[in-house]
């Protein structure tokens, strides 16, 4: 499932695109063994943010790709948006997932996507950093955990999430990483997807 007007490229094609500015994001997540109220199983800890316009998105942002590698873009962004050093959180070619361009106004972006497994404990030394970062409360508003399970009433947890407006193509990314990591089941994948439409 893909965003209308957001389509897949490579990343070595995407280079070669005239006229399109680079973003690149990253999904930041660890294995959760804690169970919510004692019963629930967390899954997992996955990190998004609530942005400056009230959307929710992954960290990262704008990257010159005349003067920096994707890469090198990124690790600058995270640092300004999670304040934490590079000995912390270091995101590597390996880590990179896919990258989707748009034509859709005010301007053609080409969106690349990492993703990459910490400790939980790295995870929460990440978190407590992004609230000392250069960004908190100006560009980003709060570091956020997504809930990956759902409540009995059906609606409470994923599906309820996924009715928060997202930026750009952040909602398919998220969905992405659930489905090729096998984070959650494609039956609870699709539960939750039509729950939240419903709801
Ligand atoms: O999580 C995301 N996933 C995909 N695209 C995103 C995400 N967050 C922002 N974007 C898009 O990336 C571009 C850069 O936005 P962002 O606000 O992150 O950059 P900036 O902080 O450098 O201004 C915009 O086109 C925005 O729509």
């Amino acid at each position: 499932m893909m965003e209308p007007g957001y389509r897949s490229v490579s990343r070595r094609d995407s280079r070669s695109l005239v006229g399109y500015k680079h973003a690149c994001h990253a999904m930041l997540f660890a294995q959760d063994h804690g169970k919510l109220f004692g019963r629930i199983p967390m899954r997992y800890a996955l990190l998004m943010q609530m942005r400056f316009d009230g959307k929710i998105g992954f960290p990262g942002g704008f990257v010159d790709i005349r003067d920096h590698s994707l890469e090198d873009g990124l690790n600058r962004e995270l640092a300004e948006e999670l304040g934490c050093d590079q000995k912390l959180l270091c995101v590597t070619e390996s880590d990179y997932r896919s990258s989707h361009a748009t034509d859709a106004m005010p301007q053609k972006v080409v969106a690349h996507f990492y993703i990459k497994q910490l400790s939980l404990a790295d995870l929460h030394r990440i978190e407590v950093a992004a609230v000392h970062a250069k960004d908190h409360g100006r560009e980003v508003m709060g570091t956020i955990r997504v809930p990956l399970y759902t409540l009995r009433d059906g609606f409470g947890g994923l599906p309820a999430f996924l009715t928060n407006t997202f930026i750009g193509n952040a909602k398919e990314q998220l969905i992405y990483a659930l489905r090729t990591l096998k984070l959650l089941s494609e039956e609870a994948i699709q539960t939750a997807i039509s729950a939240g439409q419903e709801g």
